[in-house]
């Protein structure tokens, strides 16, 4: 039995990690140690078996003993702790949530229900290093995989809603901290049917506007509003993780010989753990509605197309509706006025699950059975 270490394991990404694989029975096949970069000795996770007390997340020692290391820890423990376990000579697999790794030429960005054929030829080929993918690429992805497989997208712009999950735990925390002071200022005048709407918006704005507004982790207020910048500045007009659509969507795909243009726009919104995206897809070629419906549903197990009716959307596409689900639901499909070739999309996806623990999950899964 495979000898898998687990780095980052309670924190946001590596906790629904832990119940994906208890649900999915993924710890009876593997022999498991957790790690701790700051609890050595304590109790591991609770998965339905005992475990060793962690061990320390940061000894070479330890680790090299693992065949497979998955890691949700973050991007600084990749880049501290993995160049020295190779160099140490250390050959067993490595699987991460971190966006460290990704572009580096012997990593492969894994989401396995699209590109399993650039998974199994890494494999082939002796690949070790398995990075999960930027949870907005993979959950654009896994909502148009049926239109990539028929290879009809010649580009795509995304213009996207970002949940603050993808910010981190205290962030989210924070969005409803927001919410909440400005609920709380204007509590009388909601009680009293007969207050201005006037006075109860000012209110609000002023509120916002305030210091009494929790920012100190996203900076300014997200709640009652939204913030059109995600990561960093690349110093271009563009943010990372606008920069992230195009670089990992090709490498995903194994198309970076010959790329397809992915651009948009990432906008952070007050959900809490789903991305949305509204997309523009220019076909190469004008496809019927009804045929692209029908690769889009039939991509994998987790698409499904909604019907570009009202009230099929507004139940089914939307944050509330797919949250801790792993659907990738697709609507709005439409051809655009631009002409027959200009498709109209919109998708939802559980940033925590198809955006970050599940390609991780699956992976393990194809190692371990390899
Ligand atoms: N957030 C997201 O949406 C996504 C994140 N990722 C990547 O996954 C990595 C981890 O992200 P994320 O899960 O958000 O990180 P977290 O901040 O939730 O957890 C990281 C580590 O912080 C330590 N920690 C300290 N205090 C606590 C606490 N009170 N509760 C839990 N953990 C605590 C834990 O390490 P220890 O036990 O060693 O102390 C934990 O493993 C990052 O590289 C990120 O880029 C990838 C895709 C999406
Ligand atoms: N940047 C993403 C979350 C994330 O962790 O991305 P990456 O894995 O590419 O660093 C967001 O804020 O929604």
């Amino acid at each position: 039995m495979f000898k898998v270490g687990f780095v980052g394991w309670r924190g946001m990404v590596g906790s629904v990690l832990m119940q994906r694989m208890v649900t999915e029975g993924d710890f009876r096949d593997i022999e498991p140690l957790f790690f701790t970069t700051s609890q050595t000795g304590a109790a591991g996770p609770a998965i339905g078996r005992d475990t060793p007390p962690l061990k320390d997340a940061k000894s070479l020692d330890e680790l090299k003993a693992m065949d497979i290391i998955v890691s949700c820890q973050g991007g600084d423990y990749t880049s501290d702790i993995f160049p020295r376990l190779r160099s140490a000579g250390w050959q067993g697999h490595w699987i991460d949530a971190a966006s460290t790794l990704r572009m580096e030429k012997d990593a492969v960005v894994i989401l396995d229900p699209v590109n399993q054929d650039v998974i199994k030829h890494a494999l082939s080929m002796g690949g070790r290093n398995w990075i999960g993918g930027n949870c907005t690429v993979s959950l654009m992805l896994m909502a148009l995989s049926g239109l990539f497989k028929a290879d009809l997208v010649e580009w795509v712009t995304a213009m996207t809603y970002q949940a603050a999950s993808g910010a981190g735990a205290q962030n989210m925390r924070e969005l409803i901290k927001q919410m909440g002071v400005v609920h709380a200022g204007v509590a009388s005048e909601l009680e009293d049917p007969s207050s201005a709407i006037l006075d109860i918006d000012r209110k609000v704005a002023e509120t916002l506007r305030s210091s009494e507004l929790p920012v100190d982790h996203f900076g300014v207020p997200l709640a009652g509003s939204l913030i059109p910048w995600i990561d960093k500045d690349l110093g271009n007009g563009q943010s990372k993780e606008e920069w992230k659509g195009m670089a990992e969507t090709n490498k995903i795909l194994g198309l970076e010989a010959n790329p397809i243009v992915i651009d948009g726009l990432c906008v952070r919104i007050g959900a809490m753990r789903c991305h949305s995206q509204a997309l523009t897809i220019k076909l190469k070629q004008d496809v019927p509605l009804d045929e692209i419906a029908n690769m889009l549903a039939e991509a994998h197990p987790w698409a499904e197309v909604v019907p570009n009716e009202r009230d099929a959307t507004i139940k089914r596409l939307s944050p509330a509706a797919v949250t801790g689900t792993l659907q990738t639901p697709v609507g709005r499909l439409r051809k655009m006025g631009m002409g027959g070739d200009y498709l109209s999309a919109f998708t939802v996806g559980d940033q925590l699950l198809w955006g970050a623990a599940e390609p991780l999950r699956r992976m393990l899964r194809i190692l371990v059975e390899a």
